[in-house]
């Protein structure tokens, strides 16, 4: 494990998903993936903001294999990161962004005051791309470029502030050669209340 960043912490972690894992979800989920949809306010839609195919993990439609496989990454995340995750809540998202596929500058907070927010991402990549790709944090002036086995760790919340981590606002670059595959999860933070408890409420978050 690498710290990358100290302020807001930003964690690399190495071979935390195998050839023979990432094999498995290769095979299996390229049937599914589907153009991802962001929000707007006319309701969900394909956009040239996110050009990128998703599907949820697990899935009602796959093997009894794969979703035994994501219950074990479930765990994995989980103990890599001491976030409380569950399989059926807290899905995760393959991602498979072909040429030219990539997501626009964001930050993964909803900042909504209605509903619980993305404490933190873990974002495994399950390929290497040899140009574009990476996983670019403008403020921090770092990118992370995918190699497979690799999974990186950001705060959408400040967990000493309490606050929306800003600094993390980030974008995942261009694919210019081949297509890059990932997997994506979202942590929530109702059920870490134990764990990292004191999180201030949405509504008295500050936004500056
Ligand atoms: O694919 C990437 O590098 C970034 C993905 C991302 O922004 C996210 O999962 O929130
Ligand atoms: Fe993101």
């Amino acid at each position: 494990m690498e710290q990358i960043s100290m302020d807001p912490d930003i964690f690399v972690f190495h071979n935390v998903i195998s050839s023979a894992e990432i094999a498995i979800l290769d095979r299996e989920m390229e049937a599914f993936l589907v153009p991802a949809k962001v929000a707007t306010p006319e309701g969900e839609k394909v956009s040239s903001y996110r050009t990128v195919k998703s599907v949820r993990l697990p899935h009602v439609n796959v093997s009894r294999e794969v979703n035994l496989l994501a219950v074990r990454l479930h765990k994995r995340m989980s103990d890599l990161s001491d976030f409380n995750l569950d399989s059926y809540s807290d899905v995760m998202q393959v991602l498979k962004y072909d040429f030219g596929g990539h997501a626009s500058i964001h930050n993964d907070y909803f900042k909504n005051s209605s509903s619980e927010d993305r404490i933190a991402t873990i974002l495994f990549y399950l390929n290497d791309v040899s140009s574009g790709g990476g996983t670019v944090f403008f403020d921090l002036n770092l990118t992370v470029q995918p190699e497979p086995g690799k999974a990186v760790l950001w705060y959408n919340l400040n967990l000493d502030t309490f606050d929306y981590e800003e600094r993390n606002i980030h974008a995942s670059c261009p694919v210019k050669i081949g297509s890059k595959f990932a997997l994506t999860q979202w942590v929530l933070e109702h059920r870490q209340m134990f764990n990292r408890p004191c999180l201030r409420p949405p509504k008295l978050r500050q936004y500056k």
